[in-house]
């Protein structure tokens, strides 16, 4: 079944390593439509990390592996569906395309996953695990540096320093650990890891191939397109990866710039706020240390529920050392060059009349992220993308140009634009894979949490206020808002952490939770009980009567569900 063809003129680019900024990193180029691969690393994989607690989450029991069909794929050897090379072919591995694999396996299905760059996508490499990582030294530098705090403990610490490279390290570290879980999980379970830039042919195959070989052609019943995105960088900016940088380049360390403007004040620029601030100057150097926001809406973290966001601003920019342009658009970035410093032009949002120029140390460009979807060969099929996302309909299946369903196609992840998170894109696949076993299924998105993990976190579920509002305006409903604080939570005030929100907006007529948002100590973690409540249709006058263990931070929740007032 499977045939081999030459490269044709569809495919991305043939590059060679020399093509990379640099040659130890993934290699993408910062024009979204002009991402390409460079060489694929060479990796040694061991089976350990079965065990391991990330692996662990995603594979499924032996018990549950002892049908013939996965035992078969466990060697590698699943029988697939009459006529066809895979089951399931799924082009891009990332977070969203390993929880599709893995799922795939655990219904029996005979799966490829086809990976032109490294496993684990943005999330593992780039993103979410990196970050993190950086988060976590940030988290105690900040804690270390707060006399107050820990003289409120009784406990006196010298001065907190750090080593930058020994940080770099660190969040290098743990994404190398969890690309090879992944790899592992995938490779223990039998799913064909493919290396190559892949793209489809036509209905039901797949061609994949590196840059200068010949390609091959595989056929699969069913195709999951999960190639992910890449970051956005606006007109007019130009970024040189050591002054004008993207995440891809702040993640590494390489540098702790004094004066950073960070363009975009949504969960990437966030999340870097809160650890440059944490940082600062780099030991040594006794600089004052800034950062400087360009935010295009009226106010910062616009993303947020305005109260949630009016609450971050006070305890996450109003402290430290943040000052803002809002409203305006940087509308042209030069690197620094000759002693000269990074120069940002900004102009008026609205009237786009110029506003100020800042010249600043470094600028990190943190505007959102755009689909990776170039290259695919979607007008194979006649599918077209908008914006460069792919058209897909509630089961991520893929529309087409006439509006029709094309068969056998989906597209989860970053690629689709519904929910640019992890978990979104794994949940999708998980989704899919359970309606090409044969159940039908629809993710409720309204029921997927988001967090952004600064000191304190902040999460989310659900509808805002401003948006439950319009909807029961629109639907001719009442909704009700209430709210909790952490200063009255015994954990909290024993963490000294006392400051946080808790907020709910439901119906009272019905007890339906519309939206949870948190601000504060291990928001992220506190979400999940809202948000299983969501995906599971628990109404609060259910919920209310759960038992929570005393003394601990859920407890903010239990209080939570306990004060809305349900009328029926
Ligand atoms: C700095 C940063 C921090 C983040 N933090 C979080 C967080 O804390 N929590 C969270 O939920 N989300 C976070 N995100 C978002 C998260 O990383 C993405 O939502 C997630 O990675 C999307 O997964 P995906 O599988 O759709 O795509 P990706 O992870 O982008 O994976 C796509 C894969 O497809 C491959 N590929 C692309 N085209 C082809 C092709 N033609 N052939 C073969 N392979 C191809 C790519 O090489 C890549 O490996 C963060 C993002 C960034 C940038
Ligand atoms: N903790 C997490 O879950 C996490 C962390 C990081 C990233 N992510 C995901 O990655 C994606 C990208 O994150 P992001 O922070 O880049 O995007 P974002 O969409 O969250 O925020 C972008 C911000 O940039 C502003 N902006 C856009 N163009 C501008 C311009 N020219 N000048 C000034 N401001 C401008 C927007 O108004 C917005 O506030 C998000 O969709 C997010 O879901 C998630």
């Amino acid at each position: 079944m499977q045939s081999s063809m030459s490269l044709s003129l569809s495919s991305p680019s043939p590059i060679t390593r020399s093509d990379c900024a640099t040659a130890d990193g993934p290699s993408y180029s910062l024009a979204p439509r002009s991402l390409r691969f460079c060489g694929l690393r060479k990796e040694t994989f061991g089976f350990k990390s079965l065990n391991s607690p990330n692996s662990a989450r995603f594979v499924p029991s032996v018990k549950k592996l002892r049908s013939k069909k996965v035992l078969a794929s466990l060697s590698g050897n699943g029988t697939p569906s009459k006529g066809f090379d895979y089951d399931l072919v799924i082009i891009g591995a990332g977070v969203g395309g390993h929880g599709a694999a893995l799922h795939a396996v655990e219904k029996g299905l005979k799966t490829a996953i086809i990976e032109g760059d490294v496993v684990g996508g943005t999330c593992v490499n780039r993103g979410c695990v990196p970050s993190k990582a950086l988060l976590a030294v940030s988290g105690r530098m900040r804690e270390l540096q707060n006399e107050h705090h820990m003289k409120a403990f009784g406990l006196q610490v010298a001065a907190a320093g750090y080593d930058r490279q020994g940080v770099a390290d660190h969040a290098n570290n743990l994404a190398s650990k969890i690309r090879n879980n992944l790899t592992n999980s995938m490779k223990a379970l039998g799913v064909d890891i493919l290396t190559g830039v892949g793209s489809i042919v036509g209905p039901q195959q797949v061609k994949y191939g590196k840059v200068g070989f010949t390609d091959t052609v595989i056929t699969a019943k069913d195709i999951i397109i999960a190639t992910g995105s890449v970051p956005l960088v606006p007109k007019g900016i130009e970024v040189d990866g050591k002054t004008v940088i993207t995440s891809d380049h702040a993640l590494k360390l390489e540098f702790v710039p004094q004066w950073i403007a960070i363009v975009g004040s949504g969960y990437i620029g966030l999340e870097f706020s809160d650890v440059y601030t944490a940082l600062g100057s780099e030991v040594g150097t006794n600089m004052p240390f800034q950062v400087t926001f360009v935010e295009a809406l009226d106010q910062l973290m616009p993303g947020f529920d305005p109260e949630i966001g009016k609450l971050a601003q006070r305890v996450l920019i109003n402290p430290r050392k943040i000052d803002s342009h809002t409203g305006v658009f940087a509308s042209k970035i030069t690197p620094a060059k000759d002693g000269k410093p990074v120069i940002i032009e900004l102009i008026d949002a609205k009237t786009k009349e110029p506003k100020d120029t800042l010249e600043v140390d470094a600028a990190l460009i943190a505007t959102g992220r755009a689909p990776f979807t170039s290259g695919l060969g979607l007008e194979n099929i006649n599918v077209e993308t908008q914006r460069g996302f792919v058209p897909v309909d509630e089961r991520m299946q893929v529309i087409d140009t006439n509006g029709k369903l094309v068969p056998h196609l989906y597209c989860i992840g970053d690629a689709n634009g519904k929910m640019m998170l992890a978990h979104a894109a794994s949940a999708q696949g998980i989704s899919v894979v359970e309606q090409v076993s044969g159940k039908d299924h629809v993710l409720n998105h309204l029921s997927i949490p988001a967090a952004c993990f600064t000191h304190p976190e902040i999460s989310m579920v659900g509808l805002t206020e401003p948006q439950a509002r319009e909807k029961a305006e629109k639907e001719g409903f009442e909704i009700s808002v209430t709210k909790t604080s952490f200063k009255a939570n015994t954990k909290a005030l024993a963490e000294n952490e006392g400051e946080g929100l808790a907020k709910l907006i439901y119906r009272p007529d019905s007890g339906e939770i519309l939206g949870v948002h948190i601000f504060g100590l291990h928001a992220a973690d506190l979400i999940h009980e809202a948000s299983n409540a969501i995906a599971l249709g628990t109404r609060i006058q259910d919920i209310k009567y759960a038992v929570h263990a005393h003394p601990t931070l859920s407890e903010v929740l239990d209080e939570l569900f306990k004060s809305a007032k349900v009328i029926s």
